[in-house]
């Protein structure tokens, strides 16, 4: 697969995520090396849930990523736009109430969550400034946002080896684990073309979020970026 892969259209990216939702989970498991756990548990921190507030997990897939706000007794909504990721969502956990939606045009009306919040998503939404947008739309005011995503690891010796494992290591791994290991193809390279930390948060200020702030996750791999609608 050349570099054009980048350049998927919405519905080529959901029939993408379509392709690998049964093995979605594992894959993730083995490819971050167990780290994503550790990285689930973090967001969770950040978006501090509290019981019967109203949590939008935005790209939730299988909503893998919604269980930690559902476990505080919030109120977690799992939106995505992969009908097959929702399917084997549903059939893991049939309570939660998955919502089919694009983040670009979400399906809910203005100002009704407390947070919202995205992992491993907002680098796959094709226009991320529109997303950033309607995140805000949704958020009641005061309310949070917290975004978990691939970034840029900033020890220089450090990046070199994660760029080697990125480019080299992962795509045979993926081939041997995953149901479309072309997908890994595309995760290596969208996760290269991504904004570092800076840019990211400037780009969630142009949406609108304020008091915005980054903290990186195992050195730069992961950065969890926040910010607030103001009251
Ligand atoms: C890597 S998965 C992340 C799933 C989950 N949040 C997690 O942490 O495991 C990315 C998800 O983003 C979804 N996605 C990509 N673009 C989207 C869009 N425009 N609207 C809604 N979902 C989208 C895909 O369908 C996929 O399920």
């Amino acid at each position: 697969m050349t570099r054009a892969s980048l350049d998927k259209q919405p519905h080529e990216v959901a029939s993408m995520f379509d392709d690998v939702a049964e093995r979605y989970d594992l894959t993730n498991d083995v490819l971050s090396l167990g780290q994503d756990r550790r990285w689930r548990k973090e967001v969770a921190e950040a978006v501090d849930a509290r019981p019967a507030q109203k949590v939008l997990d935005l790209a939730a897939g299988t909503g893998t990523s919604s269980l930690p706000f559902a476990r505080t007794g919030a109120y977690v909504v799992p939106c995505d736009f992969s009908q097959g990721m929702l399917r084997v969502g549903k059939r893991a956990n049939a309570w939660l109430p998955y919502t089919a939606g694009d983040a670009t045009r979400l399906p809910f009306k203005d100002d009704v969550f407390d947070a919202v919040t995205i992992s491993f998503g907002l680098r796959n939404v094709q226009d991320t400034d529109a997303a950033l947008r309607e995140m805000h739309r949704v958020t009641r005011p005061g309310g949070r946002i917290v975004i978990c995503e691939f970034s840029h690891p900033t020890w220089t010796p450090f990046r070199t080896v994660y760029t080697e494992y990125l480019m080299r290591a992962l795509p045979p791994v993926a081939r041997a684990v995953s149901s479309n290991p072309d997908a890994y193809v595309y995760l290596a390279e969208s996760i290269r073309a991504w904004p570092d930390q800076p840019a990211l948060a400037e780009r969630l200020k142009g949406a609108g979020w304020s008091k915005v702030a980054w903290r990186n996750l195992t050195g730069g791999v992961v950065a969890l970026h926040r910010g607030f609608k103001e009251s």
